[in-house]
């Protein structure tokens, strides 16, 4: 057998796409559209509070496009804690509003290929912030799920730890020329959802993402062993972009 590559992990993601039913919302009343925006503010700030408490990170986004109108991004300690939080936006009046648009479950990974030095990783403070990252709030996000070929011809399970290494460091490469204008999480999801890897890549310039995605699809890993699944794009809502967008 291939010597598997080590894996550590952080906090859970839930990445929660929402529909909302326009017809249903205009048609409500607007007692009853101001009682579920106070609702809602009430959750984004009770996510400012966790985050403060860095316990956790939440981001949201408006999805342009049509394959969602929102998507809440949550990190958690435990997939109890993302559970308990999804049942609760569940039983909040705007989400009698929404539809499910899509949602991915995973887990921040970081793995072993560049790893440097002995000792614990996770006794490094930085090695901690990137397993427990407080999400970025760029104007902007994308997220897809992405898998690692297993084909007669390309199984990338099939090939060395070194030859992996070396792909994966090209790879880093590549990503770190982008520094400053992407950031990555990469969130880990073999055995928790559809696909082996969530990518959650955050810019302030949108732009930034097609140039990234597009390099790196020449780049040997990417484009000998990389299947990916539908794109999602967004941009950041805070308190007062919400209630613009849910103003009828
Ligand atoms: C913003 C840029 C950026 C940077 C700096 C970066 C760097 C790195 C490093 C150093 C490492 C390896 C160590 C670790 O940290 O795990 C990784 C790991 C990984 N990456 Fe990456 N990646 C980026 C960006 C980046 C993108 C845009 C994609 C999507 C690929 C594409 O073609 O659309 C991606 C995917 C991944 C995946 C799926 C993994 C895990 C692979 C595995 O087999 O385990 N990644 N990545």
């Amino acid at each position: 057998m291939n010597e598997a590559t080590l894996t550590l992990e952080g906090w859970y993601a839930l990445h929660d796409f929402r529909t909302i039913d326009w017809t249903a919302w205009k048609a409500a009343d607007d007692e009853e559209r101001a009682g579920a925006l106070e609702e809602l503010h009430t959750f984004l700030k009770e996510w400012e509070l966790m985050e403060e408490s860095k316990t956790g990170s939440t981001a949201v986004y408006s999805i342009v496009g049509q394959k969602a109108d929102l998507v809440f991004m949550h990190l958690r300690e435990s997939l109890e804690e993302l559970n308990a939080l999804e049942t609760a936006f569940n039983k909040t009046t705007f989400a009698e509003y929404t539809t499910k648009a899509y949602s991915y479950v995973s887990v921040v990974e970081l793995s072993n290929y560049l790893a440097s030095g002995g000792g614990d990783p996770k006794a490094n403070p930085e090695v901690m912030a990137r397993l427990q990252p407080i999400l970025p709030k760029t104007n902007h996000i994308c997220f897809y799920p992405m898998n690692k070929k297993r084909d007669l011809t390309d199984n990338w399970y099939m090939l060395t730890m070194e030859e992996r290494r070396e792909m994966m460091r090209s790879h880093g490469l590549i990503g770190r020329s982008y520094a400053g204008k992407v950031k990555q999480i990469i969130t880990g999801s073999v055995g928790l959802d559809d696909w082996e890897w969530g990518v959650t890549l955050f810019a302030d310039d949108a732009l930034q993402f097609k140039k990234l995605v597009y390099e790196m699809r020449f780049d040997e890993v990417s484009a000998r062993f990389g299947e990916f699944g539908a794109f999602y794009v967004g941009n950041l809502l805070n308190a007062e972009r919400l209630d613009e967008m849910l103003k009828v």
